[in-house]
């Protein structure tokens, strides 16, 4: 079998002022880590486009213009290595989030970015763990 090569995931940081959206993934692999929203990167898609809908598609959430904020290197095992790149937005304070997908997240949570919850999914982890500083 040819080995395939690295996918893309977007994840995508919704802020509410010092907040973020955060949500105990279920179901597919990292189920039990809690995660940002997002996903796979679809063929012809912009990161943007990605993040738009992701974000649609498991809170309900209309974002606008999120903008590129970091990325990581996740090798999860022998089969799985993915890129993750992360897209950041700031939603006004009456913003809330839907469980639209409740076969693969526990439900969705607004925490303080120095206190997301673990165990976290593995890209999330690495943001924490890098350079990438949210607030200037
Ligand atoms: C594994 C991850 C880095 C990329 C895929 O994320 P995901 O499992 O949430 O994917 P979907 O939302 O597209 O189902
Ligand atoms: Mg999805
Ligand atoms: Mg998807
Ligand atoms: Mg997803």
């Amino acid at each position: 079998m040819s080995p395939v090569g690295p996918k893309v995931g977007v994840g995508v940081l919704l802020f509410k002022g010092e907040n973020v959206l955060v949500g105990k993934r279920k179901g597919s692999h990292g189920s039990g880590t809690f995660a940002l929203p997002g996903g796979h990167l679809e063929l012809g898609e912009s990161f943007e486009q990605c993040a738009i809908r992701e974000v649609l598609e498991e809170t309900g959430v209309e974002i606008r213009d999120p903008v590129f904020a970091y990325a990581t290197n996740t090798v999860f095992n022998a089969t799985t290595h993915y890129v993750t790149v992360f897209m950041r937005v700031d939603v006004e304070p009456g913003v809330e989030a839907k469980l639209m997908e409740p076969d693969k997240c526990e439900g969705w949570m607004w925490v303080p970015w120095d206190s997301i919850p673990e165990p976290m999914f593995e890209p999330l982890q690495a943001l924490k763990e890098s350079r990438y500083q949210p607030f200037g």
